[in-house]
């Protein structure tokens, strides 16, 4: 596949409301679209950096610089723009998986875009939609997460986590268990906010039969997350730490994760992802599709990995209306607690052309 061009986009999406975490508060998203042109299709991939290095070390503007002056040239180095074979040669750039699974999806579109073939049945889809979950920031107060948590189970969702940090955790949960019952599936994400120390703290958790507790230690605490483990009854699920499938094979060995939570942009993209998901499955450890407040085009490729076998808990793959009140492509809708599966040739979606004109800050072509 000979590679014409690449062109980096900014899109600013405002959220319909701020989502706070441990981390901070976001109100707009800054999201680096790549477009990869070739002869025969172009195909889009989606980066899920932050404006601000604040869930990793990876940030917009550099993923964009990390792409113009390292991954782009590398691609067009190569005799053909292969989505598989700018692995090996990505891997001599260190870091930056953001910036390399956006111009591995890319490449990926428009090789299946050309085609004919589904993102889903290239990865291994075995479901035509997938049970979907959703992520409910920190609040101000308790009553305005029940507010918001009884919004979202009466628009169906299948499965509610909760944000919280030191001071806010145990009341929360419990105030959601109260008012909402025992039925609800419900988890909770620290984003690296508690310590070892904080242990007997979290095992106040426990009696609330949570599905997991997300990341509770900082990414490269692993050995803590298996002493935690031993410490708690709720199951451990990581997210930051896990950046490849290595480091889930070692995280599962340690006792670390029962559970993992899947990021193809977290791994460097949605082949690792694949690596990640056969490798918790070797190990009998359920996945999930996490979610980085992704567009329309990122939200599909996440739905279609979401559909493999051992995605087995609904994921953050909620719809499009969660954060966008527009979004760049067709929305995805809940549908049962389901979102469906895209079945056009790769991500089986395309911008809007209004929209994403109406949403592009800045456009750049990538002189190859
Ligand atoms: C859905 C969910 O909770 N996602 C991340 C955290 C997160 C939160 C806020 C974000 C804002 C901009 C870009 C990425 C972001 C990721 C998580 O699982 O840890
Ligand atoms: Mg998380």
């Amino acid at each position: 596949m000979k590679l014409t061009g690449i062109e980096l986009r900014r899109v600013a999406m405002p959220l319909v409301a701020p989502f706070r975490t441990s981390f901070g508060t976001e109100h707009e998203r800054d999201v680096l679209l790549v477009r990869a042109v070739t002869a025969e299709a172009e195909g889009w991939g989606e980066c899920v950096a932050m404006s601000e290095p604040r869930y990793s070390s990876e940030y917009v503007e550099g993923a964009a610089e990390v792409i113009r002056r390292f991954l782009a040239p590398a691609v067009t180095a190569l005799p053909s723009a292969d989505p598989v074979a700018v692995e090996p040669v990505f891997a001599e750039i260190k870091g930056h998986p953001m910036a390399k699974a956006a111009v591995q999806t890319a490449l990926l579109d428009a090789q299946l875009r050309a085609a004919g073939l589904p993102f889903g049945g290239y990865l291994g889809a075995v479901r035509e939609r997938v049970p979907a979950g959703v992520s409910v920031g920190i609040m101000d107060t308790v009553p305005a997460l029940l507010d918001a948590v009884e919004r979202y189970l009466g628009q169906g969702y299948l499965r509610i986590k909760l944000k919280i940090e030191p001071g806010w955790d145990v009341e929360p949960v419990r105030a959601v268990r109260e008012r909402f019952g025992d039925g609800v599936l419900l988890q909770v994400d620290a984003n690296t906010a508690y310590t070892l120390a904080d242990a007997r703290h979290l095992a106040r958790l426990d009696p609330f039969d949570l599905l997991l507790i997300e990341q509770p230690l900082p990414e490269d605490d692993v050995r803590g997350h298996a002493a935690l483990a031993r410490q708690i009854r709720t199951p451990v699920c990581l997210d930051e730490s896990i950046t490849s499938a290595r480091a889930a094979a070692d995280a599962v060995a340690l006792g670390a994760a029962a559970i993992v939570n899947v990021k193809p942009g977290r791994v460097g993209g949605y082949l690792e992802a694949r690596r990640v998901h056969d490798v918790c499955a070797a190990h009998g450890v359920p996945v999930w599709c996490g979610g980085m407040l992704e567009t329309g085009l990122g939200r599909a490729a996440n739905v279609a990995l979401a559909a493999l076998p051992n995605f087995t808990l609904p994921g953050d793959t909620s719809a499009s209306d969660r954060y966008f009140a527009r979004d760049i492509t067709a929305p995805f809708v809940l549908e049962d607690g389901h979102v469906r599966v895209p079945t056009g040739p790769g991500l089986g979606v395309e911008p809007d052309e209004d929209a994403l004109r109406d949403h592009t800050t800045a456009t750049e072509w990538l002189k190859l």
